[in-house]
């Protein structure tokens, strides 16, 4: 069996990952220490990986977090095979690839896991990325609508043994009706009421993310750029328990 970095996984059971696309390494952290493992997961994309590399996930990992490694893997099956396993040596919780990539890179990318055993990441692939709408589609020759082709892709993800899909909430009862309660849905674009959709456009509030039976609902702007991000994390926390 190969082995992965010594992590112990945060026990949690918040459906709450924080992206956090910060580029600035202290200002990351000065977040992160004031936030606790059990309030959250953490996702580090491609700005932060980018700036920092493998040692800035292995702070996160020493500061007891769960770490999603939202490279977003689109290449071929190879490639992406040895990168996905790379993530796997790092000891992050999830990684993903975008669906799109097709069924033998997505196999690829599964089956370079199984050496890991018990310690291998989640494993879950992007079907129609949050900030898509039916004319971005449109301008890639793709007639379908966003929630039909995200099901699509998502039906293909499911068929190659992965662990679930990058999808918008709103697609959330008709993909757990379809796909069943075990396939994890993780959701983006995750916006409480009141806050700037930015370049987002499939949205849902945390609340309503919750109810259609989400997984894990990534937040990023809502609570990285607010005057306290901590606090804002704690509110939504709040909300979702019932508690404003
Ligand atoms: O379809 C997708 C896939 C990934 N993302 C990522 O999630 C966060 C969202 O950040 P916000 O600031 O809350 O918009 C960001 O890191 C994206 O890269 C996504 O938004 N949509």
């Amino acid at each position: 069996m190969k082995s992965a970095e010594t992590v112990s996984r945060s026990v949690t059971d918040s459906p709450i990952i924080v992206a956090l696309d910060y580029n600035d390494r202290s200002q990351a952290l000065a977040f992160v220490d004031r936030i606790q493992p059990a309030s959250c997961r953490l996702k580090v994309g491609k700005e932060m990986f980018t700036l920092f590399g493998p040692q800035f996930v292995r702070e996160l990992h020493q500061r007891g977090f769960d770490v999603f490694l939202d490279l977003k893997f689109h290449d071929i099956p190879n490639t992406v095979a040895k990168a996905v396993a790379a993530a796997a040596e790092l000891g992050v919780w999830m990684v993903n690839v975008h669906a799109s990539g097709g069924a033998r890179m997505m196999r690829a990318a599964r089956e370079a896991l199984l050496p890991f055993g018990k310690d291998a990441p989640m494993l879950i692939a992007v079907t129609v990325l949050t900030s898509m709408e039916a004319s971005d589609l449109a301008d890639l020759g793709l007639t379908t609508s966003p929630a039909d082709y995200a099901m699509r892709l998502a039906r293909l993800t499911q068929t190659c043994g992965l662990d679930g899909v990058v999808c918008s909430a709103q697609e959330a009862v008709s993909f757990k009706r379809e796909l069943g309660a075990g396939f994890k849905l993780v959701t983006p674009g995750i916006r409480p009421a009141g806050s700037e959709a930015g370049d987002q456009r499939r949205i849902m509030t945390p609340k309503q993310a919750l109810r259609a039976g989400v997984d894990y609902m990534v937040i990023g702007r809502p609570i990285t750029q607010a005057a306290e991000p901590a606090l804002a994390l704690c509110d939504i926390l709040a909300s979702l328990n019932g508690e404003a």
